[in-house]
């Protein structure tokens, strides 16, 4: 389990953001609305929830490979979401992603080499006399042999592809990684060796990881807090380590289907009754009210609870807890 402790400094701090698509007939699909948070300096935060909550949209705006429909996601004094041109092409050296499938990500008539120092050439910061030796470092740095500089990828297993993509991903030396699924299309075994050599990586180097994973256990093992999405809302953040603790109900659910399988004895998996609403028609209030068990019929089917303070980092929104303490919550 990784320790909580976090400094006060943080790297990103998304504010508010909404993100709608138009599907068609005047029709408006709602993938992330008014999520709010932090990414603290050196910290992995996951985002979880089921498919389609919204986790990939959310990332895809912080790399600004979607245009937010209204919000901010800060980088120092910088709203990334308003930047254009150069100044957008500047931003990219600082964050960066890991894609989820490793087999499709590269040009296969690339040498390892060029596709690692590849973000170098786009800012003119390499000559190609330095590649060889810069790609080397960077295999050192990912736990790979130095001799497949001059190999094609094709020949190379899934899990030493993904390293390849964490290399290049790192050779601008950013602060920010976004790794979208970046193990799940890898077995289990590797899953574990590259979310270590993450966790090594950023020991060395204070990167902050924003981790989008299906795998609860592994968030529970690996990250620092996790945020957990629902119909593109952010319900509860807290504590990774304290994800068995988790107060809203759709957390709870959620983790009942994954955690008693880890402990011995008897037990039933309980899934989650129902199905996710349409984000086309997003109900009124709290975006879980027809699938929660201790849903109210005044308050949870009128208004979206807002976040409340539980305990250290640790925020939920739902109408059934109280603030902890009355403050604002600031996740
Ligand atoms: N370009 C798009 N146009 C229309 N709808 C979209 C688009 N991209 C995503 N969506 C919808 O937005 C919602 C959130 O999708 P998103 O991919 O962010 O979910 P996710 O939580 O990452 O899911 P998964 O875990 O399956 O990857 C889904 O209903 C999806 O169908």
């Amino acid at each position: 389990m990784t320790s909580t402790k976090l400094g006060k400094d943080y790297v990103l701090n998304i504010q508010h953001v909404v993100k709608k698509f138009p599907v068609g007939e005047g029709k408006v699909l709602t993938a992330c609305n008014d999520v709010s948070l932090k990414l603290y300096r050196g910290e992995s935060l996951a985002i979880v929830g089921e498919s389609g909550c919204g986790k990939s949209t959310l990332a895809k705006c912080i790399m600004r490979l979607h245009d937010v429909t209204s919000g901010s996601i800060f980088y120092g004094d910088q709203d990334i979401t308003q930047l254009k041109g150069e100044d957008l092409r500047q931003m990219r050296k600082h964050i960066q992603m890991v894609f989820q499938d490793p087999n499709t990500a590269f040009d296969p008539k690339m040498k390892i080499k060029d596709i690692i120092c590849e973000p170098l050439y786009n800012f003119d910061m390499i000559k190609p006399s330095e590649a060889e030796e810069k790609a080397k470092e960077m295999l050192r740095l990912v736990e790979l042999p130095e001799d497949i500089v001059d190999r094609y990828p094709a020949n190379m297993s899934g899990g030493q592809r993904q390293r390849i993509g964490i290399a290049r991903a790192l050779v601008l030396n950013p602060e920010v990684l976004v790794c979208d699924e970046a193990t799940s299309a890898l077995d289990v075994s590797v899953q574990k060796k590259i979310v270590d050599l993450l966790l090594s990586i950023q020991k060395k180097t204070n990167l902050s990881i924003i981790f989008i994973c299906h795998d609860l256990a592994l968030v529970y093992q690996m990250c620092n807090r996790a945020a957990v999405m629902y119909l593109g809302n952010v319900v509860e953040v807290l504590p990774a380590g304290k994800l068995k603790e988790a107060k809203h109900p759709y957390t709870q659910a959620l983790l009942r289907s994954v955690f008693p399988l880890r402990e011995k004895g008897t037990h039933t998996v309980q899934t989650l009754e129902g199905e996710i609403p349409s984000p086309v028609n997003l109900p009124t209030g709290c975006p879980f009210q027809d699938r929660c068990c201790e849903c109210m019929d005044h308050g949870c089917r009128e208004t979206m609870a807002p976040l409340k303070k539980q305990g250290i980092q640790h925020y939920a929104a739902c109408h059934l807890l109280d603030d902890e303490v009355q403050e604002t919550a600031q996740s």
